[in-house]
């Protein structure tokens, strides 16, 4: 049996192949404050190992947005656990290791940073005053930018003056700096042109990932695997 197949309920155990994220029984209502909701998904399972992408498919409205919010410990869930690998030897829930490092090693990028207020900088200020992120090395994300022709003076432009390319060029150059163990992307390149998509694909291609796309050609380029919620809260992992 692999751990993907493991559905038991010793979910901690570490077998031969650990992955570094462990997905069980992931299950959210559409309202999570009415009992009667409707489901959006219902009880998923994966695990991500190290250096796979895990690509999240499925028609507008589904829940895919959701699901990589609720494995950041960003959105409440209905039920589920999620687990992370931090040493190799034994996978740790959020209560475990304390919110802040969960959210530091699975990094949620947002599909909007056009709604967060004052200017990247600002943002990369505040990302670094947190204690978490003060004991831990980065990269300098305006050089990671700068790989993908951002400039440094747009760093100090406010959010809505930036192109929304700019915007998720930086907002990835970002998560990048911090170095956490998982990248939640939510449509990462979905406002990039086709030369920089590629130059941002290329730069993720040894990240650990799960990554919400629409599109086919980029799901084939980048996926090692994809889960697909449907509509009834049903989902398919190929
Ligand atoms: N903050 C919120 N409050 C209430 N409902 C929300 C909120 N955010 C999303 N929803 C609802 O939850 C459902 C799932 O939304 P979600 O954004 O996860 O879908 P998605 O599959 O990512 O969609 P898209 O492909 O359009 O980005 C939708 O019906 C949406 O209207």
């Amino acid at each position: 049996m692999t751990l993907s197949d493991d559905t038991s309920a010793n979910y901690g155990a570490v077998a031969s192949a650990t992955p570094v994220l462990r997905v069980r029984e992931m299950t959210r209502r559409r309202d999570e404050t009415a009992k009667d909701s409707e489901y959006l998904f219902y009880d998923v399972n994966f695990d991500l190992h190290e250096g796979e992408v895990l690509v999240v498919r499925g028609p507008s409205g589904v829940g895919k947005t959701t699901i990589l919010r609720c494995i950041a410990q960003l959105t409440p869930y209905t039920a589920g656990v999620c687990l992370l690998n931090t040493d190799a030897k034994e996978l740790k829930s959020p209560a475990d290791l304390g919110i802040p490092q969960w959210r530091a090693d699975v990094m949620y990028v947002s599909q909007r940073p056009a709604l967060m207020s004052g200017s990247p900088l600002d943002f990369v200020d505040m990302v670094n005053s947190f204690a978490i992120q003060k004991s831990r090395d980065h990269y300098d994300p305006v050089e990671i930018a700068e790989d993908w022709g951002i400039s440094s003076d747009l760093w100090e432009k406010k959010w809505p003056e930036l192109s929304g390319g700019e915007q998720q060029r930086i907002a990835l150059a970002v998560a990048l700096s911090c170095d956490p163990k998982v990248l939640l992307l939510d449509e990462p390149t979905s406002a990039l042109d086709p030369q920089s998509t590629l130059m941002v694909e290329d730069a993720l291609s040894s990240r650990t990932c799960i990554w919400i796309t629409h599109d086919d050609a980029q799901e084939s380029r980048v996926s090692s695997r994809s889960l697909t919620i449907h509509p009834d809260a049903s989902y398919t992992l190929t």
